[in-house]
């Protein structure tokens, strides 16, 4: 099979996700020239430095200029604002791709900004990632056999789709096609939900001083349950606001579940007890597989 190689591609936020998408593109030599956007200077210098992207500029003419492919792996909240400064400099061809954990405000935020959607958006969500951030947690392997979510809107071109999935699965990944209103849902169960509920353990023990220096004390159950609390809080920041119906619907649902979990623990209702943790053991055990 011929691979498809791309004159320019544009990773606006050279960051972890969009990091590992430029790192990745350029070995696999995708583009020939993978150029990064970015505010900071010393992260575009570092980004060039690591060997992540070929160029890079906080000049948003330069960067959109001549490009194929833009992906947006900013922040939820730093979508609208970038596309806002894209606009002016996008050309025909340009295909605008995101990796947002949430997939409906992104789509909204195009709406916004275009009046419409472009034929040539395709909105994404690569589900790999870990609880470091920034270009220097960068791998060009991140996504290789994970799933890429593509939710295409009724405009996307199936040209643009068909470029965007080859390039996700040229990196490695298994890429699958939903709505964004199923996405929102499923991961705000999936991921919003586990991740609101680490943050929250960790910050309930620290707020409570009679336990003394209490993760002291932890040990790998609660290292295993806590380490996405040392994910960025800018991040999941923006998804709890930007996700924010589906999250609170499954809080709501979760603390339901830990009401009717409570008088079982309290009436030392063994049986029941049982019951549910072989329900949740046999569950895990039968669809996560040696993770
Ligand atoms: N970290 C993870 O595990 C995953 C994150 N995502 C999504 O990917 C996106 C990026 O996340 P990460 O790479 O983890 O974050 P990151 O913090 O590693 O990188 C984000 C980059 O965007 C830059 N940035 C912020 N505002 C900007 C603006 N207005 N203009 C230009 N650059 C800007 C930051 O300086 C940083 O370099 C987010 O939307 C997140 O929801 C998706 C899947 C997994
Ligand atoms: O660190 C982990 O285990 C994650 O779950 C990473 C992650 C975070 C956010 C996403 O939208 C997708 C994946």
């Amino acid at each position: 099979m011929t691979k498809t190689v791309l004159n320019k591609i544009t990773v606006i936020g050279v960051g972890l996700i969009g990091g590992s998408f430029a790192k990745g593109i350029k070995k696999l030599g995708l583009a020939k020239n993978v150029h990064g956007f970015g505010h900071n200077p010393e992260n575009l210098k570092l980004a060039v430095e690591l060997q992540v992207v070929d160029s890079a500029s906080s000049d948003m003419a330069e960067a959109m200029q001549g490009c194929d492919l833009v992906l947006l792996a900013v922040p939820l909240g730093a979508m609208q604002p970038v596309l806002e400064s894209i606009k002016p400099h996008l050309e025909p061809q340009t295909i605008i791709t995101d990796a947002g954990s949430a997939k409906q405000s992104v789509i909204d935020a195009v709406q916004n900004v275009f009046g419409e959607l472009p034929k040539n958006f395709v909105p994404g969500h690569p589900i790999a990632g870990k609880e470091q951030s920034g270009v220097t947690a960068a791998d060009e392997n991140l996504y290789v056999d994970h799933r890429v979510i593509i939710t295409p809107t009724e405009n996307s071109s199936e040209q643009a789709t068909e470029t965007v999935k080859g390039l996700w699965k040229a990196l490695g990944a298994n890429v699958e096609v939903m709505s964004a209103g199923f996405h929102d849902e499923v991961f705000a169960a999936t991921s919003h939900l586990p991740h609101l509920l680490a943050f929250a353990l960790v910050e309930m023990l620290h707020e409570h001083p009679e336990l003394g220096n209490v993760f002291k004390y932890t040990a790998g159950g609660f290292r295993d349950f806590s380490r996405i609390a040392s994910s960025d809080p800018t991040m999941w920041r923006d998804i709890s606001v930007f996700n924010s119906e589906a999250i609170a619907k499954w809080l709501i649902e979760y603390r339901d579940y830990l009401d009717q979990m409570i008088p079982l623990v309290q009436h030392k209702d063994a049986q029941a007890l049982y019951q549910l943790f072989e329900t949740a053991k046999n569950a895990r055990d039968e669809h996560i597989v040696n993770r």
